[in-house]
């Protein structure tokens, strides 16, 4: 279990401040806009990054006092690569690969022959999906209980998103890893994850299993003087348009004994993740 407690780290102009609990054996979603602060909550539970204030525990171990015992538990895969560009993946894999107790050169090699990346030439002179492939597959080779993603399948191609998605869910069989990932591409959190985390700011605005998110979160279509009529603080935002109104609500907020004969008169649909981005940004803004 990854514990997040009482976080804070100042990032410019902006404050990373949260707590959360990320449990185990599920794909856990993370999503918010540009500059949210996705990359800096992933660099800061994988230990690239110190709090300023709070702390990160990995199955109860914490950085600087176990930092051995939450790298051999940990791999991260990110655009910022954590190899060494100058050297081949050959040389990554025997150069690093050692201080990663479960790290197997033979599987590492494998997988880039099946990803068709050479595992001769420096790193350097791969594409940016390639060295991406590189890192997921050194990533993978260490079968680490906590598989963190940055964006990963960005760079990716279809045929490459298929055999990525194949790797996650192998590694997700046994029910004893975990998947973090930082993504853009909402259908990738529909189709994968079973949690989603979603900042905004530097701050949760939701952490949940899918199913309670689509419960929670309902956009609303009708005609604007019902949806004006719902409890105010249910309303994240609305959006006018000439012959009905969207409105994405928060049904905990619902007072259904006095909601209801208006909800009556609007249609009611589970939240997209996409649309919920949408009204809560457009909100906030
Ligand atoms: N070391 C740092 N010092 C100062 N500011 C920082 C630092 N790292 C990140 N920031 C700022 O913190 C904010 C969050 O950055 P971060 O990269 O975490 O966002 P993100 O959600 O991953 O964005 P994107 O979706 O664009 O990748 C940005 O405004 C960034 O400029």
């Amino acid at each position: 279990m990854i514990e997040i407690r009482d976080l804070k780290k100042k990032l410019g102009s902006m404050e990373l401040n949260m707590s959360l609990t990320i449990p185990e054996g599920y794909i856990c979603g993370l999503i918010g806009r540009n500059g949210s602060g996705k990359t800096s909550l992933l660099n800061l539970i994988t230990g690239l990054m110190s709090p300023d204030e709070g702390k990160v525990v990995i199955d109860g171990l914490e950085y600087d006092k176990d930092n051995k015992g939450i790298y051999s538990r940990i791999a991260l895969v990110s655009e910022d690569g954590l190899l060494d560009e100058l050297c081949s993946a050959r040389e990554n894999g025997l150069l690093y690969g050692r201080y990663y107790t479960g790290f197997n050169m033979t599987s590492f090699l494998c997988l880039l022959n099946k990803y068709r990346v050479n595992p001769n030439i420096a790193i350097d002179k791969l594409s940016r999906g390639e060295k991406l492939k590189v890192q997921f597959a050194f990533a993978i080779s260490t079968r680490p209980k906590y598989l963190i993603l940055d964006e990963p399948s960005a760079n990716f191609d279809p045929e490459f998103k298929k055999a990525f998605h194949e790797e996650i869910n192998k590694l997700m069989s046994d029910g004893k890893h975990t998947v973090i990932f930082a993504t853009h591409i909402t259908s990738e959190i529909d189709r994968l994850g079973d949690y989603l985390l979603f900042i905004h700011e530097g701050k949760k605005v939701f952490m949940g299993d899918l199913e309670s998110f689509r419960d929670k979160y309902k956009l609303a279509v009708g005609e604007e003087f019902y949806i004006d009529r719902l409890t105010k603080e249910a309303l994240l935002s609305k959006e006018v348009n000439n012959y009905s109104t969207r409105a994405m609500f928060d049904m905990d907020l619902i007072n259904i004994d006095l909601d209801e004969r208006y909800m009556n008169h609007l249609e009611f649909s589970p939240a997209t993740i996409e649309d919920f981005m949408y009204f809560y940004t457009k909100e906030a803004n």
